[in-house]
């Protein structure tokens, strides 16, 4: 076959492709969702973030939760839902992504490698405050994810590296469920892809480390999507 019947080929399958995404995306509800609704949030994303706490007792609604830092947080649809329930300038919330987020009023953002030193020095610098002097965050939430390279041994070590970063983080940061008075005080939420080194990394950091540590794949998180969340409650450190 010649160069240009391949490249026609080649282009057709991926025209395809692009009409069956975007068929998908129509019947999507919760993109759907997002089209219609008035308050439109910036991505379908934002509606995982609403389920997992309405399902887990609302744990970003809780009174004495004050400060909340959102990793992977562009375009900001997670940040958005975490303003909201923060009423909206009640509380410091931290959005870090490599890509910029258009202002959302009440989040600070910072746009940088969330995986360099100086970028978690930054975030700590803003958690400080008079209310805050310790610094330390209430709820640490993380979406990231690395690009997907289709080789599944690197997007595995990829998204370990990234959990096990967030882990480092919240060993750090996140303030005990002891000093907040309630079992199920400080809690990170990770997303992760599926994979028995994904297993090993809950049993061996988050289990020892939390009161309660659940795997949950929302309904608005994609079927056929390898990625999942560990929901980790009351930050008791070993
Ligand atoms: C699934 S998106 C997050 C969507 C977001 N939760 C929302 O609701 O809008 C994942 C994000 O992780 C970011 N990301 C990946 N690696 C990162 C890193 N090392 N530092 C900061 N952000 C990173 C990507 O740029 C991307 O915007």
């Amino acid at each position: 076959m010649s160069f240009r019947q391949s490249a026609i080929r080649l282009s057709q399958k991926s025209k395809s492709k692009s009409t069956a995404w975007a068929s998908r995306q129509l019947r999507d509800p919760y993109v759907k969702r997002r089209v219609a609704d008035a308050a439109a949030y910036r991505a379908r994303s934002a509606f995982k973030l609403l389920e997992i706490n309405d399902d887990w007792n609302q744990f970003l609604e809780q009174p004495d939760v004050k400060a909340v830092v959102d990793l992977g947080a562009a375009p900001g649809g997670w940040s958005q839902v975490v303003a909201d329930k923060l009423a909206w300038g009640r509380g410091t919330i931290i959005a870090v992504d490599l890509l910029p987020i258009e202002p959302i009023y009440g989040v600070q953002t910072i746009k940088a490698d969330f995986m360099v030193d100086s970028t978690t020095r930054r975030i700590r610098e803003l958690l400080c405050n008079p209310e805050n002097p310790k610094g330390k965050a209430d709820v640490i939430l993380s979406d990231m994810a690395a690009n997907v390279s289709g080789n599944v041994a690197h997007d595995i070590e990829a998204s370990l590296e990234i959990c096990e970063a967030v882990f480092d983080f919240a060993s750090k940061n996140l303030r005990s469920a002891q000093s907040v008075g309630r079992r199920k005080g400080g809690v990170l939420l990770v997303k992760f892809f599926a994979h028995p080194l994904l297993d090993q990394f809950r049993d061996e950091r988050l289990k020892p480390n939390f009161n309660q540590v659940h795997y949950i794949k929302p309904d608005s998180s994609r079927a056929t999507s390898r990625e999942g969340y560990f929901l980790c409650q009351g930050w008791d450190p070993l």
